[in-house]
C-alpha cells in the first residue's frame, strides 16, 4: 500500500499523475489543475518530478516532496508530504504545499505577493 504510482485527485479538482518509482525513490509525472492563480488560460498540463524518501522500509511511513514546474506561469510549486491507508483501505496522501512566483527585482523579492503556502489532500482518481 501507499505505492505512489497512478492517477490521483484534490479537492480543487486537479489530477496528478505519477510515473513508476525507481529503486532510489525517484519519480516523474504530470499535474493538470484548473484552479490557477493567475488569469492564464490552463490547457496545458505541467511536468513533475520528485523523490519518495525510502529510508524505512515500512511504506506508510515514508515521506516525499515533489516540484511542479508549471507550463502556463512562470511560477513553481513544491509539495511535501505524506502517503496513509485508511481504515476502509482507501490511501490519501496529506500535503504541505509553497507556491513560488516571481519577483520583478531583488528588493521585490521578501515581498514576492504569490508566495502561497497551504495544505491539500489526494486521494485514488
Ligand atoms: C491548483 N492548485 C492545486 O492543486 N494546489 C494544491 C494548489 C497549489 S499549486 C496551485 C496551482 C498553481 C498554478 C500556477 C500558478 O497559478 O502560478 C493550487
Amino acid at each position: 500500500q501507499c505505492n505512489l504510482e497512478g492517477k490521483w485527485k484534490n479537492e480543487l479538482g486537479s489530477i496528478m499523475t505519477l510515473s513508476p518509482l525507481d529503486k532510489n525513490g525517484f519519480f516523474t509525472g504530470t499535474y493538470h489543475t484548473t484552479v490557477t492563480a493567475n488569469s492564464n488560460l490552463v490547457t496545458k498540463e505541467s511536468p513533475l518530478m520528485g523523490n519518495l524518501n525510502v529510508f524505512t522500509a515500512d511504506t506508510q511511513q515514508r515521506v516525499f516532496g515533489f516540484l511542479v514546474n508549471w507550463t502556463f506561469s512562470n511560477s513553481v510549486t513544491s509539495f511535501v508530504g505524506q502517503c496513509f491507508v485508511q481504515k476502509d483501505g482507501t490511501e490519501r496522501l496529506q500535503t504541505t504545499w509553497l507556491l513560488r512566483g516571481s519577483a520583478a527585482t531583488e528588493e521585490d523579492n521578501w515581498s514576492q505577493t504569490s508566495h502561497r503556502v497551504g495544505t491539500n489532500v489526494f486521494t485514488r482518481l
